[in-house]
C-alpha cells in the first residue's frame, strides 16, 4: 500500500478502458468519472457494453487495459476481491439470490468489505417488505423482493460505491418507485451510484450525469442541466 492509499471511496475515474471476452474486443476506450455522492447512469442500446463496463471495473471480464482509478489508487491490475474491499458493491442483473437460504441468511452471508455497513435492522427499516419476509426462502420471493434483497445485501457489506445493473427490469411501478426513493435516500447519505438502466424515466430525476455508450465507447455525456435541451438527441441515440 502506498501512503496515498485511503480505503474510503471518494472518486472513480475510468479512462481508456478496454475489455475483452476471449478474443472479442468489447470495450473500446470507455471514459467517465463519478465523485462521492453522485449518481450517474450508463445508457445505451442492447449489447452496447454497459454491463461489461461494470464488470470490467471489478475485474470480472477477461483481459482489460486502460485505467480504473479509485480514489487515487490504480486498480486495473488488481483482483476482484481487492477492488471490492475498497468499498465497491455490485448488484448484477440476475441478482444472485441464494434460493435455498432465507432472506436473513442471504443478507448476512457476504463478508463485510469495510466498516460502516448498514445493520440488518437498519436495512429492514429501509426495506419493510424484507422484514416481513425475513424467514422466507429466496425462491418464495417476488421479483421486487429479490431486487430489494440484492440491494440490501450489498449495503450491509459496507460498500459505498454501488454498481447497479438494470435494477428496475420487470418490476411493478410501485416497486420501481420504492427503489427510486431508496436511491434518493442513499445519495443523501453520501453513497455513490453507477446505474445501468433502460428505464430512463426512473433514472432521469436521480442522475447527476448520463453517459451514453455505443459499441463499447462513451459517445455522449449529458449533465442534469443539459438534459432538457438534449432529450431529442438522446431518444435518437437510444432508439426509444
Ligand atoms: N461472457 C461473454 N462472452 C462473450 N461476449 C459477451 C459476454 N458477455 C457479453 N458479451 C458481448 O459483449 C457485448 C456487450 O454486452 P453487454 O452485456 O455489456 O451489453 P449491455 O450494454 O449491457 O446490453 P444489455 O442491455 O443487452 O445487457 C455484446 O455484444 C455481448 O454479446
Amino acid at each position: 500500500m502506498t501512503s496515498a492509499f485511503r480505503p474510503d471511496f471518494e472518486a472513480l475515474q475510468v479512462s481508456n478502458l478496454h475489455a475483452y471476452y476471449g478474443e472479442s474486443h468489447i470495450l473500446h476506450g470507455i471514459e467517465f468519472e463519478v465523485r462521492r455522492g453522485e449518481l450517474i447512469t450508463l445508457l445505451g442500446r442492447n449489447g452496447a457494453g454497459k454491463t461489461t463496463t461494470l464488470r470490467a471495473i471489478l475485474g470480472l471480464t477477461g483481459r482489460r487495459s486502460g485505467s480504473v482509478n479509485l480514489n487515487g489508487q490504480e486498480v486495473i491490475d488488481w483482483p476482484t476481491h481487492r477492488i471490492a474491499h475498497l468499498g465497491v458493491g455490485y448488484c448484477p442483473e440476475e441478482r444472485g439470490i441464494f434460493a435455498s437460504l432465507s432472506v436473513e441468511e442471504n443478507l448476512v452471508l457476504p463478508p463485510q468489505v469495510r466498516s460502516g455497513g448498514m445493520s440488518v435492522e437498519e436495512l429492514y427499516a429501509m426495506f419493510p417488505n424484507l422484514a416481513e419476509r425475513r424467514k422466507s426462502q429466496g425462491t418464495r420471493l417476488s421479483g421486487g423482493e429479490q431486487q430489494m434483497l440484492a440491494m440490501a445485501r450489498i449495503l450491509r457489506t459496507g460498500a459505498n460505491l454501488l454498481l447497479l445493473d438494470e435494477i428496475t427490469e420487470g418490476l411493478a411501478p410501485v416497486i420501481v418507485q420504492k427503489l427510486g426513493d431508496v436511491l434518493g435516500a442513499l445519495k443523501t447519505r453520501g453513497y455513490t451510484v453507477i446505474l445501468v438502466e433502460q428505464n430512463f424515466r426512473f433514472a432521469a430525476p436521480l442522475a447527476d450525469r448520463h453517459y451514453v455508450i455505443e459499441h463499447g465507447k462513451v459517445v455522449e455525456c449529458i449533465s442534469r442541466e443539459q438534459l432538457p435541451s438534449r432529450m431529442d438527441a438522446l431518444h435518437q441515440r437510444l432508439g426509444v
